[in-house]
C-alpha cells in the first residue's frame, strides 16, 4: 500500500497501521443498547456531504454530544470537519494513481480498496471507550456515489459498520436540482438501489432548502398524481418512463424516512437528528435479527462442516482389518 501519514494524532496513525495488520473480520452482532449510531452520508457529488458533516459536527459540539467523524473520500481536498479518522492519512490516492497507472475514478476506488482490507482495525478505533462516548459515528463517502455504493469495498465497509453499530445510510440530495421531476426521479432510483443493496435504514435528506423548499419533493413522493402532473408538458420517452417508475417506486417510498435541511443554515437539524433515532429504532426491529438470523445460520453451517470433517477424519484413522495390514493369517 501506498501510504504518506501526516501522524497528527494517535487515533489518525492508529487508523495508519490498519494497513499493514492481518485480515479483516467482521464484529458479531449483538444488542445495540448504548453503542453510538452510525451514520454513512451517501450522495451525489456536489449534493453537500462534507458541508453537512461540518454542520453535523457543530451542532453535535453546540448541544455537548461530540461526534466521532470518519472522511472515506480520498480524493477529498480539504475535510472542513477535523476527520477523527481520514482516509487520506493511511493512503495517497495521487501515488496510488500514479502507481497503478489509474486514472481519477480507479484511483479512489483503489484507495477504498486498500483501506477496507484493514478495515477492522478502523472499527476498533470506533469501538474505543471515550469519556464523554460519542453518540453518533458519521462517515463521509466519495462523491463518485457509485464507487462507494457499488463496490466490494463499499460492501465490506458498509457491513463492518452494520454488523458492529446501529448503522443507516442518510442520503444526501441537493433540492434545487431536484425541482426538475426528471432529475428528482434519478436521485430516488439511486436511493432506492442503496436501500435494496444494503437493507439498511434509509434516511432522505433534501439539502439546501434555504435555496428551494422540500415540500414539492416529499408531496411527488406521496402522491403520483402530482408528480405525473409535474411532468405533465414533458412528452419525452424519459418523462414518460419516470412515470412509470413513479408508480413502481411508491411501496419504496412507503419505508422512508426524509427531512429538509440547510447544511449551510443549520436549518432542521435538530429534526434530522430525530429522523436518525427513528432510522435506528429501524435498524434494531429489521435489520439486527435479520442479521442475527444470518450470523446464526453461518455458525451453524460451519458446525456442521466441523462435524462431519471430524466424521470423515475419524474412519480415516480407524485400524484396518488384520488382512490388510499384512499380519500372517492362519488358513
Ligand atoms: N446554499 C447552500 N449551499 C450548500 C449547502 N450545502 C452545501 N452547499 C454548497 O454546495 C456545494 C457542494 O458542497 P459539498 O459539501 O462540497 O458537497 P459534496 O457532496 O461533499 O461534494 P463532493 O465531495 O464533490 O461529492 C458547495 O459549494 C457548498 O457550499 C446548503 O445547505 N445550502
Amino acid at each position: 500500500m501506498d501510504a504518506e501519514p501526516k501522524h497528527q494524532n494517535d487515533e489518525r496513525r492508529a487508523a495508519e497501521s490498519a494497513a499493514s495488520a492481518g485480515p479483516s473480520s467482521l464484529a458479531q452482532a449483538s444488542g445495540s443498547d448504548g453503542k453510538p449510531t452510525v451514520v454513512l452520508v451517501i450522495g451525489m457529488a456536489g449534493s453537500g456531504k462534507t458541508t453537512l458533516l461540518q454542520r453535523i459536527t457543530a451542532h453535535l459540539s453546540s448541544v455537548e454530544e461530540p461526534g466521532y467523524t470518519l472522511n472515506l473520500d480520498p480524493a477529498v481536498m480539504e475535510v472542513p470537519y477535523g476527520a477523527n479518522i481520514d482516509i487520506r492519512d493511511t493512503v495517497n490516492y495521487k501515488n496510488v494513481m500514479k502507481q497503478y497507472n489509474l486514472g481519477p475514478n480507479g484511483g479512489i476506488l483503489t484507495s477504498l480498496n486498500l483501506f477496507a482490507t484493514r478495515f477492522d482495525q478502523v472499527i476498533e478505533l470506533c469501538e474505543k471507550k471515550r469519556t464523554p462516548q460519542p453518540k453518533y459515528i458519521v462517515a463521509d463517502t466519495p462523491g463518485q456515489i457509485e464507487i462507494f455504493t457499488w463496490s466490494a469495498s463499499g460492501a465490506i465497509i458498509t457491513e463492518a459498520f452494520a454488523s458492529t453499530f446501529p448503522t443507516i445510510v442518510a442520503f444526501v440530495i441537493d433540492t434545487p436540482r431536484c425541482v426538475s421531476p426528471q432529475t428528482f426521479m434519478t436521485n430516488m432510483l439511486q436511493a432506492c438501489s442503496i436501500l435494496y443493496k444494503t437493507k439498511l435504514p434509509l434516511l432522505l435528506v433534501f439539502n439546501k432548502v434555504d435555496v428551494a423548499r422540500h415540500e414539492f419533493a416529499v408531496e411527488w413522493m406521496r402522491d403520483y398524481e402530482a408528480f405525473s402532473e409535474a411532468l405533465q408538458k414533458d412528452t419525452t420517452y424519459a418523462a414518460t418512463l419516470s412515470r412509470s417508475l413513479s408508480l413502481v417506486l411508491e411501496e419504496f417510498y412507503e419505508n422512508l424516512q426524509s427531512v429538509g435541511v440547510s447544511a449551510a443554515t443549520g436549518e432542521g437539524m435538530e429534526e434530522f437528528f430525530q429522523k436518525v433515532q427513528a432510522c435506528r429504532a429501524e435498524y434494531e426491529q429489521q435489520y439486527l435479527p435479520e442479521l442475527q438470523r444470518r450470523q446464526q445460520e453461518k455458525q451453524d453451517l460451519e458446525m456442521r462442516r466441523q462435524a462431519a470433517q471430524l466424521e470423515k477424519l475419524k474412519l480415516d484413522t480407524q485400524p484396518l482389518p488384520q488382512q490388510q495390514q499384512g499380519t500372517a493369517v492362519e488358513r
